[in-house]
């Protein structure tokens, strides 16, 4: 069984990474950490990471970070994804230290062949996290992926993976939003069923409801893209802004998302399949939400000697 701390870190890569950690820190809001070759660390939180850009000749999602409960739980997951078949590697010292954690473990998603990372003791930084543009963000809060092997992802995250259920919409399944149990965000992953396998978009949590329609204005004033909002989901409760990256890649801004307890949370609700669910205002997102972002499959690892 896995117990989650939180969503950690995603690894994006991008077309143009001197653009892209611009756009981020300066309009998304994040910490810039450092640069090492093409790879770019930024932060929203005392962790070194949160959001790593890679140079890339395609914009997508390479990599997805969950940082486990605690230290001593390392063994027994490792020893569970063996066991589940899925091959897990633990990254050398080097390796670990290259990316300020401690013991790393990394597998494929055997459907969608993303790579997936469990670590623990993420370096701490010195100095609280400042933001860049002073609008708050307090996490990364989930990542959203649209696929047409529904329901083989859905099994292998919530059976596998042990993600727990806060809700899902249609008469047949077509969106399912997961918890990284005993986190208490009603979702740190969701899917949704469309004609492809690839992202659709990732959010981050921000402070206070200001900081949502201060950002309206800044992505007026920056010409950015805005895709829907702002809104109010229904399935989460919380207020919504997304917005289009320099790849196009739709990120959201999320205040105010509804918590579980650990113990005797709420059941999941089956909710209606209609607009109003996504956006209790009304909005209809733009035709590029969610378009743009493969789900990078990395050739196989090499392992160092
Ligand atoms: C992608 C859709 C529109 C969606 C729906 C609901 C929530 C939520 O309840 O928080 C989201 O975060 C979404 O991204
Ligand atoms: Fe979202």
């Amino acid at each position: 069984m896995i117990r989650y701390k939180k969503l950690g870190y995603a690894v994006l890569c991008v077309t143009d990474l001197d653009k892209s950690i611009d756009f981020y820190t300066n309009i998304v809001g994040m910490q810039f950490v450092e640069r090492v070759g093409e790879t770019a660390y930024l932060r929203t939180s005392h962790d070194h990471h949160n959001l790593i850009l890679e140079q890339a000749p395609e914009a997508g999602l390479k990599r997805v970070g969950f940082e486990l409960e605690k230290a001593s739980q390392f063994d027994a997951v490792f020893n569970y994804l063996q066991e589940k078949g899925l091959n897990p590697r633990e990254l050398s010292a080097k390796e670990a230290q290259e990316l300020a954690q401690g013991r790393t473990l990394r597998f494929k998603d055997p459907i969608l062949g993303i790579t997936y990372e469990m670590y623990v003791e993420m370096m701490q930084m010195g100095t609280a996290y400042k933001p860049t543009n002073g609008l708050e963000i307090e996490c990364l809060l989930h990542v959203v992926y649209e696929t047409n092997q529904f329901d083989e992802v859905y099994d292998f995250l919530v059976n596998t993976m042990n993600m727990a259920v806060s809700d899902i919409q249609g008469r047949e399944m077509a969106w399912a939003w997961l918890r990284v149990w005993p986190n208490p965000y009603h979702h740190s992953f969701a899917i949704t069923k469309g004609p492809e396998n690839k992202l659709n978009h990732i959010a981050y949590k921000v402070k206070s409801i200001d900081d949502i329609g201060k950002q309206v204005n800044v992505l007026k004033n920056h010409n950015v893209k805005i895709h829907l909002g702002p809104g109010r989901h229904h399935p989460s409760g919380s207020i919504f802004l997304y917005y289009a990256d320099p790849d196009g890649i739709t990120l959201e801004y999320s205040q105010g998302m509804e918590e579980f307890p650990e113990e005797n949370p709420r059941e999941p609700r089956r909710l209606e399949p209609s607009l109003l669910t996504l956006d209790e205002w009304g909005g209809q997102p733009g035709k590029d939400f969610g378009k743009y972002g493969k789900l990078i499959v990395e050739d196989e690892e090499v392992v160092p000697q």
